[in-house]
């Protein structure tokens, strides 16, 4: 048996560099834990660079990396879902374990790409992908794989975490925010995919395969993001005892619940209770609260973004893979039957749930409503809302910010959304309502 594992490292970016970093300075922590020289020998890079060691081969050409005999895992660090997807699959066909940060890839792929690496004995490690460096993946497929899973709520981007917390306690403008995050390496290389909920949504995507046995299915992961946040709703939120967080739902609906049974994927701004720990979750921490039978209630909480969080999560899979070989060395066997399942089920296991449409999500609401200052008008809008069975949790009337209007805050008990979507249809149609009604998501977390 060779006692040195090869690895090849494709980017050379945030992650990459990271990872380059990690290994030289654990690298005796690493030998320790797994008793084999962990070595690079390739990296995949488009220009030379003269900051690398001169034993490691330097080659723009990444398929050809991920075809070399000289390598026995592969790192995938460029992100995409073009040619990333492209290198996997290349890797994979030569018998090469993958190691991948790329939510992206695998929420729109994973389901070809897992079944491609089961099909060739390989297995493709993802703990990067999903809230940086917590080891959320591992706890979930692996800790927690003798409970049955009823909901998870997470904070699931650094980068949007990071940008409303510094908004919030510094009343600093979103532009600047975000341009920081940029530069500390958390943001992806469209932003977008942060500040409008993209990101999140691929995460929510595997972590919902993973907690319910189902297929990936991101195309129905409903998706608002933080960019219609304002600092006005912020504050209102925080009157009323409530944080408003960005959080990734994957909600089980049985029949027995309100509403149609299914599964609801969803990820949006949501109002807390400022006591809850998600809500004191701030900066680049990631938090994923897991609901799960008969453990009940657990929160795994750190970075979710930059260099050292990622590639530590980078590097424990790693360690998982050198592990494998290892045994497959001593036992000449098959190196799927050492391994959890890809989606923590075995894929002949995975359900066919049906996810929930939005109109079918079940959940509290904040409204605020922009009224004329005239008698009545509160008991209109109260009784629309009592009409379509909307229980009010909660009701506060701001004094005029424009000569005559007021704002109307009202936080609503969990409803159907058809029912409240008909409701808000009504509200407007008021002629005392001034504006779109605004509406962000409540949930109590209980
Ligand atoms: N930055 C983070 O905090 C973080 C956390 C978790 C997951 N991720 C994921 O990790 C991946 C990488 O993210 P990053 O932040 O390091 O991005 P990055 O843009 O900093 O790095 C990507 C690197 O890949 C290189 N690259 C792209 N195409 C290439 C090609 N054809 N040949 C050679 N090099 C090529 C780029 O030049 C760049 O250096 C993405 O999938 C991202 O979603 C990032
Ligand atoms: N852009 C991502 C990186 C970690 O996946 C974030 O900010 O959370
Ligand atoms: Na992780």
């Amino acid at each position: 048996m060779s006692n040195s594992i090869k690895l090849a490292i494709l980017g050379l970016g945030t992650v990459g560099t990271g990872v380059i970093n990690l290994i030289n300075d654990n690298l005796n922590e690493l030998k320790r834990r797994s008793g084999r020289d962990i070595i690079i020998t390739e990296v995949g890079t488009r220009r030379q660079r003269d900051d690398i060691d001169t034993n490691i081969m330097q080659n723009s050409d990444l398929m050809a990396i991920a075809a070399s005999d000289n390598v026995d895992i592969v790192i995938e660090v460029i992100g995409g879902t073009t040619l990333a997807k492209d290198v996997i699959m290349q890797a994979i066909k030569n018998g090469k374990h993958v190691v991948t940060a790329n939510k992206a890839l695998l929420a729109e792929h994973g389901n070809e790409i897992f079944a491609f690496a089961e099909e060739n004995n390989v297995h493709v490690a993802y703990e990067a992908a999903v809230a940086g460096g917590i080891p959320i993946i591992k706890v979930m497929r692996e800790a927690l794989a003798a409970n049955k899973i009823d909901w998870l709520a997470g904070i699931i981007n650094g980068t949007g975490n990071f940008i409303m917390t510094e908004m919030r306690d510094k009343g600093r403008p979103f532009a600047d925010v975000l341009s920081e995050a940029q530069e500390l390496g958390y943001a992806e290389a469209d932003p977008t995919f942060d500040v409008e909920g993209i990101d999140a949504a691929h995460k929510l995507a595997l972590l919902a395969s993973i907690a319910f046995g189902i297929p990936l299915q991101f195309d129905k992961v409903y998706c608002e993001g933080i960019t219609g946040i304002t600092l006005q709703d912020v504050n209102y939120a925080e009157e009323l005892g409530y944080r408003i967080k960005h959080l990734g739902f994957a909600v089980r609906r049985d029949s027995e619940n309100d509403g149609d049974a299914g599964v609801e994927l969803r990820v949006h701004p949501t109002l807390i209770p400022q006591d809850a720990l998600l809500a004191n979750v701030n900066g680049v921490k990631n938090a994923v609260l897991v609901n799960s039978h008969p453990l009940g209630q657990t929160l795994y909480c750190g970075d979710g973004a930059g260099a050292g969080a990622t590639a530590s999560a980078v590097m424990a899979d790693v360690m998982d893979l050198v592990r494998v070989l290892g045994s497959k060395d001593r036992d000449d066997q098959s190196n799927t039957g050492h391994h959890v399942p890809h989606l923590a089920f075995i894929p002949e296991q995975l359900s066919d749930t049906p996810i929930l449409r939005a109109d079918q999500m079940v959940t509290g609401y904040y409204l605020r409503v922009h009224a004329y200052d005239s008698p009545g008008v509160l008991a209109d809008i109260t009784r629309i809302l009592s009409d379509a069975g909307i229980n009010i949790d909660a009701i506060l009337q701001k004094p005029a910010h424009k000569v005559g209007q007021v704002p109307v805050i009202i936080l609503t008990l969990p409803v159907v959304e058809s029912q409240m979507n008909l409701a808000i249809e009504k509200i407007e149609k008021l002629e005392t309502i001034t504006d779109k009604v605004v509406r962000i998501r409540l949930d109590e977390l209980a």
